[in-house]
């Protein structure tokens, strides 16, 4: 899978932070070379990557190596910083690499302006679950991403987790707001389920390690067992019994999950969609 990157072809990430970082790290798992691997990023040349070595991490693509053509450029920072980083990747696609960008709303037209028209742009949307290999990564290409380069593009998410390729880039911001910011929803369920153990009377430490453990069996649970989440549940639902008493509240008709959820990512899908206005 690596026979497409080289020490002379690397692969070039821009921005190591939680992104970038718990790609790398996946990478270099999965057997990426360290030798083939340059991460650019002025914070991390200063205090170091965790789990990468200081000699592949530079502060600027200025001071990249000289002689060295990057056979992929993985784009992992800010959509509010691209503007500013863009000229110098601009300035290193002699090699014709192939484009990646994990950022949130920024569409494959706005790195085309830049990079040029027929510059090859896969746009994915991992999330940070890709730091123990259990991501989830949407990915759409433009016309001028060659077969062997899709296939690179989702090997490389593949090795961080699962994969599913768009029809259209359209559907990116839904696909962001859902599970691109996923995992944050999830973990907040356990900061609410914590305090709600805290305030029926049971100590903070004990409530936040029951709410914590609950949250990652039932998880390990949905990724073992096939069965719908739907099922799953009524697994739990005794006739008349503690579970019903709740999900009585969880899924009633005035207040409930669902709605609360709908509003939640339609406000994450709006600031997609601003993010790349
Ligand atoms: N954190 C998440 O769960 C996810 C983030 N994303 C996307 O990943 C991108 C990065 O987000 P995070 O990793 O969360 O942010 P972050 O703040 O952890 O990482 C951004 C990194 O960019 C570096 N940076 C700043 N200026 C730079 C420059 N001029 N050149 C190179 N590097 C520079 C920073 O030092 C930092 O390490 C964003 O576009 C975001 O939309 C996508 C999916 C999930
Ligand atoms: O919050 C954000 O904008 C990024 C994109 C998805 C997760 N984190």
């Amino acid at each position: 899978m690596w026979e497409a990157i080289s020490e002379e072809k690397p692969l070039v990430i821009i921005g190591c932070g939680k992104m970038g970082g718990a790609m790398a790290r996946g990478w270099l798992k999965a057997g990426l070379p360290e030798s083939h691997l340059l991460v650019v990023d002025p914070v991390a040349a200063r205090t170091g990557v965790e789990g990468i070595s200081c000699s592949c991490v530079f502060p600027s693509m200025e001071e990249l190596p000289a002689n060295i053509y990057p056979s992929v450029i993985i784009l992992a920072i800010k959509p509010q910083i691209m503007d500013a980083v863009l000229p110098a990747v601009a300035a290193n696609m002699q090699g014709g690499p192939l484009i990646i960008s994990v950022a949130a709303g920024t569409r494959i037209g706005y790195f085309s302006k830049s990079l040029g028209r027929d510059a090859p742009i896969v746009r994915v949307m991992p999330n940070t679950p890709a730091s123990i290999g259990c991501g989830i990564t949407t990915l759409v290409a433009n016309d001028y991403v060659s077969e062997s380069q899709r296939k690179l593009s989702e090997q490389l998410m593949k090795a961080v987790g699962k994969t599913v390729w768009l029809s259209s880039e359209d559907q990116m911001n839904a696909v962001t707001a859902l599970s691109g910011s996923g995992p944050a929803y999830v973990f907040h369920m356990v900061e609410a389920m914590a305090a709600a153990g805290s305030a029926m009377g049971l100590d903070d430490e004990l409530a936040m390690t029951l709410a914590r453990e609950t949250i990652a069996g039932a998880g390990a649970l949905l990724s073992h067992d096939t069965r719908s989440a739907k099922i799953l549940r009524e697994e739990v639902t005794s006739p008349k019994g503690t579970t019903a008493a709740g999900l009585e509240v969880l899924m009633g008709a005035d207040t409930n999950l669902s709605q609360l959820m709908r509003q939640t990512v339609r406000a994450a899908k709006k600031r997609g969609e601003e993010l790349g206005s």
